[in-house]
């Protein structure tokens, strides 16, 4: 046994950089211990065990966790059945939020800190396995005196981190011996173990996550590929990396040359990046051929056996790589796969001249959607919009089909181009196509069948070759059945339908939100947590145009680029969920109660003058109570 003071010494000659004989993680991690987290090796501190509220918020936040990892938990601890191991999970901060051992010894696992509720952080505990894991995001054992503080000296642990499937350390899973033989190696089974488990789950995490993607997994034999596989990466519609295991992580980073401990590098970019394969030939990598004809190789010219699991989900991903995508159409939305789909079908659109139809609710972006169809579509000619609308009923017809001098009474002398002839080798936008009076329907049915548009008051027809795109908020085809909307035209305008997702239900809501900071706030633009959450609790019937006037509004009233509750309309706060939110307006409304409303001593307490105080009343709506 190596008593306290030889413990302490040992720990001595490493800072002074004398070699000792401890693995390269073990002293690197006694010197954190000594100059950053300024740990004093001659003191001794008990295993801290966080208070039962604690522990609730940690079990809580780790709830999808400890869900997933359980069966990997309970399979590990089969194995290790009758050997006296202990099992814990941690979270991102080293409290352990699960916990599988042997209730024989719960009194002494308890005092020695394999317990539910043990921080086993570096900082707090000294160079331990799950702390050590943390802060090198690597596998590794702190076998008995590798522990710096002596208290955890008769403790062999071994740990293994979990990564969320965006390359964050997001758990480590640990197990422990309360006593164990002398030799460290004794515990290499152990490592292999945690390690393989730790696989196990990150792996199940990213199948239940990416139902709705590709799902490509690796092995280095072609026996293991489809029973156990060493590594996996899910890939979205548009053929980008969407998530992956850490070992996926770690040969998509081999493969390039990349640091895997920047998984933002990697999240996002297409696969072709790192392997000889396009997202059109997923389909070649799936069970249908035999193993060993699915060989695919990294960028850096390593062979693995692949296996491609295709999407789970009704909106199949499509197959469009990105770079097929306009980047009018790109700027649509964010990461999501319903959002992918519809820029994929746009995009495959947007290339033809068919005639497209947008359906959703108003303020959805159809108008936008539109416009970036134009834009990709390489057509020369303008973009012309016209909302039917909004034209009283007697113009449309002038204004769509133009008219000849001297047309009608009031008519200009020299008669005037119809939008149709303006969109001439463009594309021609009719909004709320739903509200066009049956006679015009049928003379822009004309127009869409034959490729000629006749002026009012005039006998020869023009040629014209324009693209038509239609959006309505109303259902066409209800329209249609009863009887307000003619079949034919709507079956001419609407080659194939795109509908855009109400705000209330996109997934990519805080994309969206953040391209109208961006535009209101000059980049500068930012939310208080209280106003953020007021945002995602209110159910936009105006959607997109709502919000848009909502940022526009609150970037005017917000001071020093913040935009708190007060500066929100008066319909959001209602579902506001303001406790713990805004801590300026606790603070401001404690001091108020406290000086009796007097207004000089709060700012005189406050530090603010007194404008600035009468201001912030106003605008977190404070009020005297009246007793
Ligand atoms: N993808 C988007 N990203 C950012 N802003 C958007 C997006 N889509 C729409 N907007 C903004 O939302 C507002 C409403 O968009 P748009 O006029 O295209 O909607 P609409 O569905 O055509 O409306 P309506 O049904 O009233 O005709 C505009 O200010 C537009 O700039």
């Amino acid at each position: 046994m190596v008593s306290h003071s030889e413990h302490i010494r040992e720990i001595e000659r490493v800072s002074r950089g004398l070699p000792v004989r401890r693995d390269e993680t073990v002293v690197k991690s006694w010197l954190r211990c000594l100059e950053h987290h300024r740990l004093d090796p001659a003191q001794s501190c008990e295993a801290y065990i966080v208070p039962e509220t604690r522990l609730r918020e940690h079990r809580q936040q780790s709830e999808d966790l400890i869900a997933i990892a359980r069966s990997g938990l309970e399979n590990l601890f089969r194995q290790v059945a009758g050997q006296n191991y202990v099992l814990l999970l941690s979270d991102r901060e080293g409290v352990t939020v699960e916990f599988l051992g042997d209730p024989l010894f719960g009194n002494s696992l308890r005092k020695a800190g394999l317990y539910l509720g043990s921080e086993w952080s570096e900082w707090r505990a000294g160079t331990c396995a799950v702390g050590a894991c943390l802060e090198t995001g690597e596998a590794l054992t702190i076998h008995q005196t590798d522990h710096f503080d002596n208290t955890h000296t008769p403790l062999s642990c071994t740990a293994a981190p979990i990564y969320d499937i965006q390359g964050e350390l997001s758990a480590v899973l640990d197990i422990s011996l309360l006593s164990s033989p002398i030799l460290k190696a004794s515990q290499n089974l152990a490592l292999h173990l945690v390690s393989a488990t730790v696989r196990r789950i990150e792996l199940a995490n990213l199948m239940a996550q990416a139902r709705n993607q590709w799902v490509l997994r690796f092995s280095r034999s072609p026996e293991f590929l489809d029973v156990d596989p060493e590594a996996a990466i899910s890939i979205d519609g548009l053929g980008r990396i969407a998530g992956m295991t850490h070992a996926g992580a770690k040969i998509l980073a081999r493969s390039t040359g990349l640091d895997w401990r920047d998984p933002q590098q990697l999240i996002g970019e297409p696969v072709s990046r790192f392997f000889d394969i396009e997202v059109d030939n997923l389909s070649d990598l799936t069970r249908r051929r035999p193993t060993r004809e699915r060989l695919v190789f990294a960028r850096d010219g390593n062979a693995l056996f692949a296996h491609a699991i295709e999407p789970h989900s009704k909106v199949r991903a499509p197959l469009v790589s990105r770079e097929q995508i306009p980047p009018a159409l790109r700027r649509l939305g964010g990461d999501a796969p319903v959002i992918a789909a519809l820029q994929a079908k746009a995009a495959k659109l947007a290339r033809t001249r068919l005639p497209i139809l947008i359906q959703g609710e108003t303020g959805t972006g159809k108008e936008h959607l539109a416009r970036a169809i134009h834009e990709g579509s390489g057509l020369e000619g303008p973009f012309v919009a016209i909302n039917c609308a909004a034209i009283p009923e007697q113009l449309i017809e002038s204004e769509l089909f133009g008219y000849l001098p001297g047309a009608f009474t009031g008519a200009s002398a020299k008669g005037r181009k119809g939008l149709i002839e303006q969109a001439d080798g463009g594309t021609l936008f009719l909004d709320e196509i739903g509200d066009m009076p049956l006679a015009l329907q049928s003379r822009l049915l004309r127009v869409l069948a034959e490729g000629e548009v006749l002026p009012v008051g005039g006998t020869a027809p023009r040629k014209v070759r324009i693209r038509i795109v239609s959006a309505s908020h109303r259902p066409l085809q209800t329209l249609v059945s009863q009887g307000a909307f003619r079949e034919d035209l709507y079956y001419r305008l609407n080659a194939a339908t795109l509908t855009l997702p109400a705000l209330r239900d996109r997934p990519d809501f805080d994309w969206v939100l953040e391209q109208l900071l961006k535009r209101h706030g000059d980049g500068e633009l930012i939310l208080s947590p209280a106003a953020l959450s007021a945002l995602k609790a209110h159910d936009w019937p105006g959607n997109i145009r709502e919000l848009d006037n909502v940022i526009g509004v609150a970037a005017a009233l917000a001071e020093n680029g913040v935009v708190e509750l007060g500066d929100l309309p008066d319909q959001l706060l209602a579902n506001a969920d303001t406790v713990g939110g805004n801590e300026a307006s606790a603070t401001l409304s404690l001091t108020l109660t406290a000086c009796n409303w007097n207004i000089s001593e709060a700012a005189r307490r406050l530090g603010l003058d007194r404008s600035t105080v009468h201001r912030q009343i106003k605008r977190y709506r404070l009020k005297p109570h009246r007793h």
